[in-house]
């Protein structure tokens, strides 16, 4: 009689601590056994490893995906599409956005509401794997009321919020964002921050419009990496004058790196995501000097842009090899390169294809984990276990999700797994090429990036949904929407350098 769902044999299990010889029993959707060797007669589902590494299922922290409020202009991938290309990347949970409604009127209820018919709008489409939300704040009217966030928490499990310091429908000015810090603080709402400065980036604008540079390479020259810096800066100025954990989204730049390194020496709660973008690609990009077409540069415009070179790319390498990067998450926002609404918008209402009418972002869900892998941990710029904890274990940690994902705990954690391709053994393409990835976006930035591995076996819950290539859709419909708890990693020192506190702490 079977004990388990299913048995993988013969694997290396690697955690963010751990790397050791393990077979694994997988029952109810959940790691059940690690054991040196389990008996397969005791498994309905047999899988052999062949000695190839299994890491915990992915965390992309950083997706955005289609939902009512449109923040981002015409999202090429819907909720269905996009966990069916997280899936087939090793990603086994996304953290997406719902957006705060702009007819918000301040209510308890509002912002709740306004995750409620993100969740709904999902859970009608078919999901891949599991999913939870962030919450996009771009309209704080005087100030965010504490029955807001605690009813976020309560009612829908949603334990962050993101704000921008650029983009002219969504930047707050630093009133804005220390009214909502206060009141996260208090509620144990962690604060996701777009650092660049958007004052600076639109007089920047103006001024290469006058120039006649409107090509999208003059996107990355509109938004320097000191800018990037100056916000980053700023904000952590805010967040110490607060005792307010931060995390800086998609941090690009040397000298935001350099001032997230600074506020972590001195102890403060700062924490940082980077891309793969910014470790592989550069500003040259955009200028896509290969085409006839100086528009195709757009399929690499993104905010933060890529940066200048190797240099600057190494900067980032540095920090994810230090410590300074928590987690590494994709920001996969794709707009298709054809068509009227992607890329092309640029050219609508009288427009003519001028960067600052570019939709921002790109595709990367996918490719996201193997890039890394091939490139990081083949190529030791990383090791198994930092890449299992950017990539998974401090997502989960740092969202609320930990440890029932971001690791292989019997009994705790579900069986989200990864079985790579045992060394040497990986036959697939040895390169990244659009037309074997599953989103529903027309290109990848990273067409003809080598990669060495892929995921062999991606389980969600212990069913296996991406095997060998193919989409098993037989086990589609497995996913659903995670309720969050609050961040284990950021909790707030409790330290002041003002004689400003919160008047909860100090009524206690
Ligand atoms: N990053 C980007 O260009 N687009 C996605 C929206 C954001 O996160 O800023
Ligand atoms: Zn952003």
């Amino acid at each position: 009689m079977s004990i388990y769902d299913t048995i993988i044999k013969n694997g290396i299990i690697c955690t963010a601590s751990d790397t050791f010889k393990s077979d694994i029993g997988i029952k109810d959707g959940k790691i059940s056994t690690l054991a040196e060797s389990i008996d397969s007669s005791k498994g309905n589902i047999v899988i052999d490893a062949e000695e190839a590494y299994i890491t915990p299922g992915g965390i992309d922290a950083h997706v955005h995906l289609r939902e009512p409020m449109e923040l981002f202009g015409v999202i090429a991938d819907d909720f269905e599409s996009g966990t069916r290309s997280a899936v087939a990347g090793g990603t086994t949970t996304i953290i997406a956005f719902a957006s705060q409604n702009s007819e918000s009127n301040d209510s308890p209820e509002d912002l709740a509401r306004a995750v409620k018919l993100c969740i709904s709008d999902a859970m009608s489409q078919k999901l891949y794997c599991d999913f939870a939300l962030h919450l996009i704040l771009y309209k704080v009217n005087k100030e965010i009321i504490d029955e807001q966030f605690q009813k976020l928490y309560e009612e829908v499990g949603v334990t962050s919020v993101k704000m921008y310091m650029t983009y002219p429908k969504l930047q707050l000015r630093d009133y804005d964002l220390m009214n909502v810090m206060y009141t996260a603080r208090k509620n144990g709402i962690t604060t996701m921050l777009h650092a660049e400065n958007g004052d600076m980036i639109e007089w920047m604008i103006e001024k290469l419009e006058e120039q006649g540079k409107t090509d999208p390479y003059y996107h990355a020259v509109s938004r320097p990496s000191l800018i990037e810096g100056e916000a980053t800066g700023r904000a952590i100025v805010i967040s110490q004058s607060l005792d307010n954990p931060v995390l800086f989204v998609h941090v690009s730049a040397p000298s935001a790196i350099n001032c997230i390194r600074k506020a972590q020496t001195k102890g403060l709660k700062i924490f940082a995501e980077t891309c793969p973008q910014y470790c592989f690609l550069e500003a040259e990009d955009l200028r896509c000097i290969h085409s006839h077409d100086p528009f195709e540069g757009s399929k690499y415009v993104c905010s933060p842009p890529p940066r200048e070179g190797k240099d600057d790319q190494d900067s980032v390498w540095k920090g994810l090899q230090n410590g300074t990067f928590t987690i590494v998450s994709s920001d996969h926002c794709p707009t298709l390169y054809g068509g009227e609404d992607g890329k092309r918008a640029a050219f609508k209402n009288g427009h003519n294809g001028e960067f600052k009418w570019i939709p921002n972002g790109i595709p990367g869900v996918e490719t996201r984990m193997p890039l890394m892998f091939g490139n990081a941990v083949n190529g030791t710029k990383l090791s198994l276990e930092r890449f299992v904890e950017l990539h998974s274990t401090n997502p989960a940690k740092l969202y609320g999700l930990y440890p029932k994902k971001g690791s292989i705990l019997p009994g705790i954690s579900d069986a989200d797994l990864v079985v790579w391709y045992p060394e040497g053994k990986y036959t697939g393409p040895s390169t990244i090429s659009n037309n074997m990835l599953n989103h529903d976006c027309d290109y990848t930035p990273f067409e003809g990036y080598g990669i060495n591995n892929w995921p062999r076996y991606t389980l969600v819950k212990g069913k296996v949904v991406y095997k060998e290539g193919e989409i098993i859709n037989d086990n589609s419909g497995i996913g659903s929407y995670v309720k969050r708890e609050k961040s284990k990693l950021a909790v707030p020192n409790n330290e002041w350098v003002s004689e400003l506190r919160p008047k909860y702490l100090i009524d206690k």
